[in-house]
């Protein structure tokens, strides 16, 4: 039976014993197995006794020396306790990787003072228990190494507050007790922060959160989450000699995740969404994951995927792991093409037949992105965004559909879109399809027209028909009453896919893939949807940028600067 296959030197901690807290799953669990493979005497500590035996006995199986016992961080006495059992038991105690940890996620308006509390706790003061405890009861006197697990916090932890001052604290606590323990005690402390891990750990988040975390994955510098092992061997450089000369830093494990996040200018940034270009590093044997019944990892099965799309392409193989996140060719959309205008006579004849619907912009090299079903909760943040790049896009705006438009803070996105000079357009009362004979489209039309020339003092010319859907009453309706209706020559299928950023990217990228000479494109996407506003737009956007276009209205793209609204 093969063994967690270290990159170190083997017996690098031979007769070392070392305490894991949290060892019984996830990272801790794969630092319990490197550590022993490299022939320290693990012990490893949590609440629940089960994980830890099923971990001490797959350890034992590989040839290592593993012991369990019960602590919960948070209760000093017990910490105390457990220090004193693995003493007394045997003998020493020369490395302590504080792992246990965790937080729920939550927005910090909505965070109790009980559940800030809760996660200070577990975090900063079990932490602190574990150091004082192995500090008093063995370290103090004899000398030690200590690294513990924070997370990456350098620029906050968005939705995890409570947790990212929790780890700032102990990244902090840890450069004091550098100081403090090191030159009279010769302990070295260390902290490890990872980014996103493949691990157990996410098996705590809501399904909707593992859905966004897999179809994130590539959303960092390194375009991918990171492993179990990558944690672990930082540990286990930072308990080594190699790191002798290394006190009171806390190494990030993120693959440059903490660099973008919270700065204004980096969070869209300089994605590589076609996949990773590091190579991924795995010290479990090489094959299939539960041989032996000892499973590689047990993350949830959609983040698992990742961890074998990884291992299926290629642990080193640079360019094979470039190719690990391909969409299906199912799934890509044929390129789109621009309707080119029609000859004048038949302007004449359209006219007559009632709108035309016009799928593409007419000046060159343009984008017209274009957003619908709003305002919604998230379009400020939208807007915010969009200031600060200072483009102007279009809203189709409906009166009654995932918001009221009479909400005020609903109606005030709307006067602050239209003042910042985006193109407010119409999408219809409540988004109904244009197209049933069962809808009254006058009502339909007149209703928001109404309503926003209450809001912003005008009635928009332009419309987008909801769904795309028209037919040959609604555009003789829309056309005598002097609507443009624009549709789209990009779909992002953001409504459908709303966490698929790849997918929804994948739109545009079908698009913009080719020669795109004299081509202009309208593209799709809903600010209702809160991913869309708060995230894929800017992706979006950057990468229009990245391209070379001018992004800017549905009516300036038309060559139409002045014709938007009527009063
Ligand atoms: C694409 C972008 C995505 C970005 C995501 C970035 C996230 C980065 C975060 C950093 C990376 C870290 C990853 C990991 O850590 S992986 C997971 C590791 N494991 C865990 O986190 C463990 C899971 N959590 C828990 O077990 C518990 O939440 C915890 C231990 C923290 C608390 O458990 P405990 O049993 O002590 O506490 P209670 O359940 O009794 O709760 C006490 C009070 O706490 C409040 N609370 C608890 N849960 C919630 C919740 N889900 N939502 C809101 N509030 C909560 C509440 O006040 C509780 O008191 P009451 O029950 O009386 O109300
Ligand atoms: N996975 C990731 O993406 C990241 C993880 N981290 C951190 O890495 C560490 C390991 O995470 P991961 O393996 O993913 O998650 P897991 O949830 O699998 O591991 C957490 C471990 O901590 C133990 N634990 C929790 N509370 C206590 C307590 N009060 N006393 C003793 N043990 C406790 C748990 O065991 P039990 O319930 O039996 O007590 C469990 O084994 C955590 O601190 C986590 O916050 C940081 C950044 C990213």
């Amino acid at each position: 039976m093969s063994t967690y296959r270290s990159i170190f030197k083997k017996d690098l901690f031979k007769g070392q014993v070392i305490l894991v807290t949290g060892g019984g799953t996830g990272i801790g669990r794969c630092i319990a197995h490197e550590l022993a493979a490299l022939g320290a005497t693990i012990i490893i500590a949590a609440r629940k006794s089960e994980p830890l035996k099923i971990v001490q006995d797959e350890i034992q199986k590989l040839g290592g020396i593993c012991d369990t016992m019960l602590l919960n961080i948070r209760d000093a006495a017990m910490a105390t306790q457990v220090i004193e059992d693995i003493v007394a038991k045997h003998g020493k105690l020369d490395g302590l990787v504080n792992n246990a940890g965790g937080q729920f996620m939550s927005p910090a308006s909505q965070l109790t003072s009980k559940g800030f509390s809760t996660v200070i706790d577990l975090n900063l003061n079990g932490t602190y228990n574990m150091c004082k405890a192995a500090f008093d009861g063995y370290m103090g006197e004899h000398g030690g190494q200590i690294v513990t697990i924070v997370a990456e916090t350098r620029n906050g932890i968005p939705r995890a507050m409570h947790t990212g001052a929790a780890r700032a604290g102990i990244i902090n606590m840890t450069k004091t007790l550098a100081i403090e323990w090191g030159p009279y005690n010769g302990i070295r402390i260390n902290c490890v922060a990872p980014g996103l891990i493949i691990s157990s750990g996410m098996k705590n988040y809501h399904e909707t959160m593992v859905d966004l975390l897999a179809h994130s994955h590539w959303m960092n510098p390194t375009s991918r989450y990171g492993t179990e092992s990558e944690v672990s061997a930082a540990v286990a450089f930072l308990l080594s000699p190699a790191a002798s000369y290394i006190n009171g830093v806390n190494l990030e494990v993120d693959g440059g995740s903490s660099l973008s996040k919270g700065n204004p200018e980096g969070d869209e940034l300089k994605y590589n969404p076609e996949g990773s270009h590091h190579p991924v590093y795995i010290g479990w044997p090489e094959g299939a994951d539960n041989v032996h019944g000892i499973k590689h990892v047990d993350a949830p099965v959609k983040i698992n995927d990742l961890l074998n799309n990884y291992k299926a392409i290629g642990r080193s193989t640079v360019t094979a792991i470039a190719a690990c996140t391909l969409i299906p060719s199912s799934l890509a959309s044929p390129i789109p093409v621009p309707v080119p205008s029609l000859p004048a006579e038949f302007q004449e004849l359209n006219k007559r037949a009632g709108a035309t619907v016009i799928h593409a912009c007419t000046v060159p090299n343009s984008f017209a992105i274009t957003f619908d079903d709003g305002p919604g909760t998230f379009t400020n943040d939208l807007l915010d965004y969009l200031y600060r790049k200072q483009i102007k896009v279009t809203f189709f705006v409906n009166g009654f559909n995932y918001n009221d438009i009479k909400n005020p803070d609903i109606a005030a996105t709307v006067k602050r879109a239209f003042a910042a000079g985006h193109q407010i357009g119409s999408h219809t009362w409540s988004h109904a399809d244009l197209a049933a004979s069962s809808t009254n489209i006058d009502e339909e039309m007149t209703k928001l027209d109404v309503a926003l020339k209450e809001l912003i003092g005008k009635r928009p010319v332009y419309m987008r028909p909801p769904y795309g859907n028209t037919s040959p009453a609604a555009l003789e309706y829309l056309g005598a009453h002097g609507y443009k209706v624009i549709n789209w020559n990009v779909d992002t299928d953001d409504w459908q896919h709303p966490s698929n950023f790849k997918l929804n990217l994948q739109a545009y990228k079908n698009a913009l893939q080719r020669d795109t000479t004299g081509k202009t494109f309208i593209s799709l996407q809903h600010d209702a949807e809160p991913l869309t506003a708060q995230v894929f737009s800017k992706i979006a956007i950057e990468y229009v940028l990245s391209k070379g276009f001018n992004i800017m209205p549905v009516g300036s793209c038309l060559g139409d600067n002045d014709g938007w609204y009527r009063d």
